[in-house]
């Protein structure tokens, strides 16, 4: 029976155990370039003993960000410069991954705690927002995208795939595509967003198309031996639960055929009228059904909060890893404390010697 300090072993990447830190946008990069907040801040959580540490959403193109201050990994400079934030993490026996993305229709926003909205068009910071079809997000969001031309969307595929190499590159070991939370990805699977009648909408087929192409060109580019996954949004909770839950299943078992070698079960976020049912652990059901109808490890977040709750999670083999998110914000030391709390067996060792002995002394 596994438990959520032991290791795990995916392709030819072991994990020091089953924590995995959640991307989570910190919005404090210039130009895309990471800087020492983004270099104190992975530190601190790979010090703090998870054994995969996410970086957050990182845009493959300029337009791709969904504030000016997200990070990007659209040219070499970027890519350069996460070389020492890659080697902290890996210095304290954590796993460095990042997730790529491209904010699609949410992008062009201003930060969260500076309005979460759309920059007005008439402001120089913003810029246009391109997406499956000519539809605005809701009310905070309210520009109108650029419906992609078949030619936008071969580009957009060949810059996730230069990311992907810049991100293979650099020595990232776990890559996250991004096809979750309303963002571009996620926009071309949802009804809610995709209203197109070409080959990339209508059906659940057409609708998945571009999720899958830009699978396969990443598969192509990314090392075998090293774990490609994905965050998607599997659900709305928009009162059309069943059917998107089915389509998604499926669309989940091609991504498994198509090489997708784990899964961050999340939310589509496509429509301002979802009624979420936040609550402890509300996504794992969802992400076990994933798991069990597609045959994939998987992994979730939303509320999971406390070291015994995932440590539950993994024994009872609901999930594969357990993905700690705003939790790890508040304490960057949460797997210390969740090995702690779960009696694991020298639970100072979580941390680094230089924590570990201190706190191991005058006992
Ligand atoms: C900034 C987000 C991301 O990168 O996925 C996000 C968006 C909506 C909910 C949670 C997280």
């Amino acid at each position: 029976m596994p438990t959520l300090f032991d290791p795990y072993t995916l392709k030819g990447s072991t994990l020091r155990n089953r924590i995995a830190v959640g991307p989570m946008c910190q919005y404090q990069a210039q130009d895309g370039m990471p800087n020492d907040w983004h270099s104190v801040h992975y530190a601190s959580l790979a010090r703090g003993g998870a054994g995969l540490v996410t970086l957050e959403a990182t845009a493959v193109s300029p337009e791709g960000r969904i504030t000016p201050n997200c990070l990007g990994l659209w040219n070499d400079e970027q890519a350069q410069a996460f070389a020492p934030i890659i080697a902290s993490i890996r210095k304290t026996g954590a796993t460095p991954g990042i997730q790529i993305a491209h904010a699609g229709r949410k992008a062009s926003a201003n930060v969260p705690w500076e309005g979460d909205d759309h920059i007005p068009a008439s402001d120089p910071r913003g810029w246009q927002p391109i997406a499956p079809s000519p539809v605005a997000f809701g009310p905070n969001l309210p520009r109108v995208p650029h419906e992609m031309t078949l030619e936008d969307i071969e580009r957009v595929k060949h810059d996730f795939v230069e990311a992907a190499k810049r991100a293979r590159d650099a020595g990232f070991e776990w890559l996250m595509l991004h096809f979750a939370h309303g963002y571009l990805a996620q926009s071309f699977w949802s009804t809610h967003s995709n209203k197109r009648t070409d080959r990339y909408g209508g059906s659940a087929e057409n609708r998945g198309r571009f999720l899958l192409e830009t699978l396969d060109a990443v598969r192509a580019v990314w090392p075998e031996d090293r774990p490609l996954t994905a965050r998607f949004g599997v659900i709305e909770f928009d009162g059309n639960d069943s059917q998107t839950l089915e389509e998604s299943i499926t669309l989940v078992r091609k991504m498994k055929d198509h090489g997708l070698d784990f899964l961050d079960v999340s939310i589509g976020f496509s429509t301002p009228e979802a009624t979420i049912p936040w609550g402890a652990g509300f996504m794992t059901p969802i992400a076990h059904k994933v798991r069990q109808e597609a045959g994939l490890p998987v992994t979730t977040s939303w509320y999971i909060s406390e070291g015994r709750q995932a440590d539950t999670l993994i024994r009872n083999e609901i999930l594969d890893l357990a993905t700690i998110g705003r939790p790890l914000l508040a304490n960057p030391h949460w797997p210390h404390e969740a090995a702690r709390i779960l009696h694991a067996k020298n639970a100072n060792a979580v941390l680094p010697p230089s924590y570990a002995w201190w706190l191991a002394r005058y006992q």
